[in-house]
């Protein structure tokens, strides 16, 4: 990068034509196959056992932690597991991603810097992965094999070396669970030509429960009244508890520990019935079918209400109502009628409700009669569907009194094949914390059903026509339906629940409730954190209304994205119909919320702004800003020497003053806001930079920097480390963070500079950063010589402008990635690389709207913390702060 000396800074252009940004582009960027590989790098993993023998060192010997090759290592590690019921077949499988990129320069002097030992778990490459969750009917077993034959899951994913060189392995083994396990064992051998080894149904459906509510942080709700809430498990408070498991038939499971366990009860009386009996009373032809029919059901034609007996009254004594069902079906031996003088809408609705207070009842029983108050319900008789959890968990409600609670689980159907899966005994997922799991809800995932069966893993190309074909479908079913008026008397008793009236989603859809979890051994929960346990992210709900704003902002803002992402990559056809595939995705993920708000678990403004940097990068967009990352940092670093000058004529007190108002001031480059993008269309980067720290009022709207001074000018207490995590590239890093990084590192405070691990709009990453500090280091001897003490450039004696003679003796400036590809951070699952950072850390500061206001506003820290932002949202200002469009935030928050 060539900083600019000769004063004239480059304008913004307002219009950037798309061969302008490719040429930008073409000269920078990194090629899109090495973006690919650093992409999967950072969110993905898994922790299959390692085959040591032979390995050998890779690398030079003073690396600490060098890449170990293991010719050894077996690839057919198992990839899939199986549960075939009575009623469905639900596969859990594996996929690997292809190569583990070496690690960088600043990886490893950072490594050896913070001396980071990982322990021999991560001294190894770590081979990354993503568990898959599908589905078919167990009548349509062919579908199945074809499904698992096409993408080579007996033999370890297409993928893998032994699918790639056509050697056959000789006997494969799949773990598998359910009756079909041990029904469809030769149908297995013979198409297949793999083993089923069969593992026991209560087992898997317990070690299941068991991972999906130690693991997936919002896997738990209850339903009632058309209400979805999720609910926080605590791990020390989560036996003993019943788990209801409804299928084809009901098992009630008294659960008391890991793999502890005792089948108390069942019924007969379960899925199965509902689907059996309902497909011989109605025409239906599908499971969806019959439960959409419910939906717009009657079921007082066909049920004896305590009214029909009572003569329209209630039976108040007994707390009764009228409308209560006092015997399901009973109304139809009253009269005449045939099968065929009914409605099969209402035929379907007694059926469903007849058998959802039944399962409901007996499990109250069984709870009752063992003290649990907890009922985890699963099995895919749920479906996800509303009015059969309301109902259940009414039934549950009414009858305990309030006493006990019903919850339902997001991976309902999946228990039995994720505890075969877990029964595996090399994955080690048993040892995974919610923290090492994140999910993923791309457009490309899998689904069964119907006839698209998702496109061979890491095909785009088939991925963007599925996604087109989803979004023809989803343009039907993403239509809101109002929800049906509330029904109540007040009475008590089995009323009608409320959410009758929601539409019942295609089981395609209803696929991407069930996102892809991502296995990341190396992301940790952040040290400093006050209470982790407590600690929630997102500053404000993402209620309905601010739902709604949001999707306002982020549909508006679509197609500029879309126009940056494309000329990104070169302005190609391929690259304008992935921008296309794109918008489409990212619009029907934003449908499917505003549908249902809580369809892919609790979702923050934080997880909606993360979704938009995650459905780029699934449509193989890198770096949609990365030509106007390179201009701002160039036209940045150009006059990065006059205010460093500037700031040096300063005293002190002067001096910290103007750093902070500069970190205010250059947070306004920010093209994630509308609003600022409409600014810098006016002017320069620099007129802009200006223009804003002469509009820096004090105080400002939270100004803690008397307190935050006077802390800094304690002679006797320095700091010894301070974490800067830094926010976007350009003028904000460059002439906001470094230029305060600087202030530290001249009073002998280590400074870790923590960035974002993989591009999210113009936020500067941990990879780019190295080369801004060594372009900023030519013209400064305290950044060069922190810099190459903390292993961040080598021999920068060259070319050098600053007087070096004063400074002391160097305390390193560091760069450490924080784990993130988004514009907020979540403190619970960060990389191994800063939560080892900040074992010595005594200060975090935080920069920016997203990391220090969207999130983590409200957040506790065990170190003293400094929040540093300017809000460029109206919206969020007012709510906040009472404030206003450009306000300043420096909230100082000292631990004692
Ligand atoms: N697409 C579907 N096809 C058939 N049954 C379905 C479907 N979706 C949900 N179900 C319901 O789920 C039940 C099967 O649930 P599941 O947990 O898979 O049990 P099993 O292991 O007995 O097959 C069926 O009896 C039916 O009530
Ligand atoms: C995504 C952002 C949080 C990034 O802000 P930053 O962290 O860079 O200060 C911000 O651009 C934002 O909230 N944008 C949407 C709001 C708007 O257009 O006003
Ligand atoms: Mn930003």
């Amino acid at each position: 990068m060539a900083a600019n000396n000769s004063g004239s800074e480059p304008r913004i252009p307002e219009d950037v034509t798309l061969e302008e940004e490719a040429e930008a582009e073409a000269k920078g960027k990194a090629p899109a196959a090495s973006s690919a590989t650093t992409t999967t790098m950072n969110r993905s993993g898994s922790r299959p056992q390692l085959d040591l023998s032979g390995a050998a060192i890779h690398g030079t010997l003073e690396d600490r932690n060098p890449t170990i090759l293991l010719p050894n290592q077996s690839d057919d590690i198992s990839h899939l597991a199986l549960d075939i019921g009575g009623s469905l077949i639900k596969l859990v499988y594996f996929s690997r991603h292809a190569d583990q990129p070496t690690e960088d320069k600043r990886k490893l002097s950072t490594k050896r810097r913070l001396e980071i030992f990982t322990g021999a778990r991560r001294s190894y490459p770590v081979l990354g992965g993503r568990l898959h969750f599908v589905k078919f009917e167990t009548g349509k077993l062919n579908e199945c094999l074809d499904f698992i034959s096409s993408k080579q899951l007996h033999r370890g994913g297409v993928d893998s070396p032994s699918w790639r060189s056509g050697a056959q392995p000789d006997n494969i083994v799949i773990k598998a669970t359910g009756g079909g396990a041990f029904k469809y064992a030769d149908l297995f051998k013979e198409r297949l030509g793999v083993s089923l080894e069969k593992e026991d149904e209560m087992d898997c459906l317990v070690a299941g429960a068991n991972f999906l509510l130690k693991a997936i942080r919002h896997e738990a709700f209850t339903h009632m009244d058309g209400q979805k809430e999720y609910v926080q498990i605590d791990q020390n408070d989560l036996f003993p508890y019943l788990l209801v498991n409804v299928g084809s038939g009901v098992s009630i499971i008294k659960v008391d520990g890991h793999g502890k366990f005792q089948r108390v009860s069942g019924t007969n009386v379960g899925g199965g019935t509902y689907w059996g009996l309902g497909r011989l009373m109605t025409e239906c032809k599908s499971f969806d079918e019959l439960l959409e029919l419910s939906q717009r059901g009657d079921n007082s034609t066909i049920d004896m209400l305590v009214g029909d007996i009572y003569g329209g009254l209630d039976y108040s004594k007994i707390g009764l109502s009228a409308s209560t069902i006092a015997s399901s079906f009973g109304k139809t031996i009253s009269d005449n009628k045939e099968l065929s003088d009914y409605r099969p809408e209402d035929i379907s609705l007694s059926l469903l409700r007849m058998i959802s207070y039944n399962i409901g009842q007996i499990s109250y029983l069984n709870a009752l009669r063992y003290g649990l108050k907890r009922i985890f319900f699963g099995g895919f008789f749920i479906r996800g569907h509303a009015y059969t959890m309301d109902t259940i968990s009414f039934a549950v409600h009414f009858w305990s009194k309030g006493e006990a609670k019903a919850m339902f689980l997001r991976h309902e159907g999946f228990l039995g094949a994720l505890g075969a899966f877990m029964s595996y005994e090399k994955h080690g997922l048993d040892d995974l914390s919610a923290h090492h799991l994140v999910e993923r809800f791309p457009m490309g995932a899998p689904y069964v059903g119907g006839k698209i069966h998702g496109p061979p893993l890491g095909d785009l190309n088939e991925k963007i026509s599925w996604m087109e074909k989803f979004v023809q479908k989803g343009t039907q079913i993403t239509a809101p339906v109002p929800m049906g008026a509330p029904a109540t008397t007040g009475m008590g008793g089995f009323e009608r629940p409320t959410s009758k009236g929601d539409i019942l989603r295609s089981d395609a859809s209803a696929a991407l409730n069930v996102g892809v979890l991502h296995l990341v051994p190396s992301l940790d929960v952040f040290p400093l954190l006050e209470d982790p346990k407590t600690y929630e992210p997102n500053t404000i709900d993402l209620d309905h209304d601010e739902f709604k704003y949001w999707f306002t902002i982020l549909s508006d803002h679509l197609p500029d994205l879309v126009e940056k992402a494309v000329a990104s990559e070169g302005g190609t056809d391929d690259a304008k119909r992935r921008g296309d595939a794109f918008a489409h995705a990212f619009s029907a993920h934003l449908a499917r919320l505003t549908e249902e708000p809580a369809a892919y678990g609790k979702f923050g403004l934080a997880n909606l702004l993360e979704l938009r940097e995650e459905c780029l990068r699934e449509f193989q967009f890198f770096d949609a800003y990365v030509s106007i990352k390179q201009r701002e940092n160039e036209a940045s670093l150009a006059v990065l020497p006059d205010l460093l000058m500037e700031l040096d004529s300063m005293d002190e007190e002067d001096r910290l003053l103007a750093l902070i108002e500069g970190v205010l001031a250059a947070n306004i480059f920010d093209w994630g806001s509308k609003a600022c993008v409409d600014l810098y269309n006016q002017g320069t980067i620099i007129e802009i930079y200006r223009m804003s720290r002469k509009k820096m009022q004090r105080p400002w709207r939270i100004d803690d920097f008397d307190t935050f001074k006077s802390r800094m000018l304690k002679k006797d207490q320095p700091y010894k480390r301070a974490l800067i995590s830094v926010d976007n590239a350009g003028a904000d890093v460059v002439l906001g963070m470094l230029p305060l990084a600087r202030e530290f590192l001249r009073r002998g405070v280590e400074v870790v500079l923590v960035a974002n691990s993989l591009p999210a709009l113009n936020d500067i990453t941990a990879n780019e950063l190295p080369e801004i500090v060594a372009e900023a280091a030519k013209h400064c001897g305290i950044l060069r010589k922190a810099a190459e003490a903390g292993g961040l450039i080598v021999d920068a004696m060259a070319g050098i402008q600053g007087d070096t003679k004063d400074e002391p003796a160097s305390v390193p400036l560091m760069v450490v990635e924080n784990g993130c590809g988004s514009p907020c951070i979540d403190f619970r699952q960060v990389s191994s690389e800063l939560a080892a950072a900040a074992k010595d850390a005594d200060l975090l500061i935080l920069e920016g709207m997203g990391r220090s206001l969207h999130t983590n506003l409200n957040a506790r820290f065990k170190c003293d913390a400094l929040k540093l932002a300017m809000v460029k949202n109206q919206r969020l200002a007012e709510k906040l702060f009472n404030g206003n469009i450009y306000d300043c935030i420096c909230k100082f928050e000292p631990v004692s």
